[in-house]
């Protein structure tokens, strides 16, 4: 042991670059947009080779910036496609090996997360997917007296739809940088509560039913704006479902931004996006019959909602 403070085992990068491939065929499907595809990674890219002189003297003339790396993501999502997530892994993890003599090898993860088609009138929806294998029921019974409520709902169950969505017509003051569009991403997490107005009802029956109006609506509506898809969803449920007095939504806007590629020289026409995870636009309304009675005692112990 000579005492001196060395450098050990280390390894570097970008983590979680969360991505999104949305990739359309225009000869395929029933609408005029085609069909599209998605693909939903989250992607680690991280180094390992000669970075001593970075660690040890600050000298960076060595270190793919991790920035870089994350624009690599990108553009390969573009430039390769995704196909599989090893796949995609191997192009991206051989590409810095093979672009730089210093790095000597790496990590490469990544997490994909499943979509499934939409639903709408029996038939897998074109462009609109519902995220497969996280969504919870929920349900709350408070009785008081002779007063029992039924109220139930979802939880995270995230829906997106790659086209049919616009958002423009905003006002614009000092503050706005926001670009309107006509064709976006629209993807949120669902959280909906509804009110049962009986105690002897087909519950389970219910619950899918109200749950694949939910969805079949956020798939069929073109949206001008979250507000507008959330206030369809619970009118349609409400007009097919008698038995529901009320429904409150919270639903959280996840943005998806175009990344732009134009300085790698390749263009991207709503192809790949940054997924961001925050901040988030969150929408909340409850929608409700005209005239019903309200029910505040029903709602006490469910917080969050208006
Ligand atoms: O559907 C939307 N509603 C908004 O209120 C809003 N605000 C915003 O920045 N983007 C969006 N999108």
């Amino acid at each position: 042991m000579s005492g001196r403070i060395v450098l050990g085992a280390n390894q570097y990068g970008k983590a979680e670059v969360r991505l999104v491939r949305i990739t359309r065929d225009p000869s395929t499907g029933s609408g005029s947009g085609g069909r599209h595809e998605i693909e939903d990674l989250n992607v680690t890219s991280q180094l390992r080779g000669d970075f001593e002189a970075c660690h040890t003297q600050g000298d960076n003339s060595q270190v793919v910036a991790t920035d870089s790396q994350k624009n690599t993501v990108y553009a390969f999502a573009k430039q390769h496609g995704i196909g599989s997530p090893e796949q995609f892994l191997l192009t991206l993890g051989r590409h810095f090996v093979d672009a730089y003599p210093w790095v000597s090898g790496g990590r490469w993860e990544a997490e994909q997360y499943a979509w499934k088609r939409i639903p709408v009138d029996g038939q897998p929806h074109d462009h609109a997917f519902v995220r497969t294998g996280q969504e919870t029921r929920t349900a709350v019974v408070q009785i008081d007296g002779d007063t029992t409520h039924v109220v139930a709902g979802l939880t995270d169950c995230t829906v997106l739809k790659s086209t049919g969505s616009e958002f423009h017509g905003f006002p614009r003051d000092q503050y706005t940088t926001l670009a309107e569009t006509t064709d976006r991403i629209l993807a949120t997490s669902v959280t909906a509560w509804w009110r049962y107005t009986s105690t002897d009802l087909d519950f389970n029956a219910l619950y899918d039913g109200i749950r694949d109006t939910l969805l079949a609506t956020f798939a069929s509506l073109h949206s001008y704006a979250l507000q507008q898809t959330l206030f369809e969803m619970g009118k349609a449920a409400l007009e097919a479902f008698p038995d529901v007095a009320e429904i409150k939504f919270s639903m959280p806007n996840k943005h998806h931004f175009l990344v732009d590629l134009e300085p790698f020289g390749l263009d991207n026409p709503n192809e790949v996006f940054f997924a961001a995870d925050r901040p988030y636009g969150l929408i909340q309304a409850t929608v409700e019959r005209e005239g019903a009675t309200p029910a505040p005692a029903a709602w006490a112990t469910i917080p969050g909602f208006c």
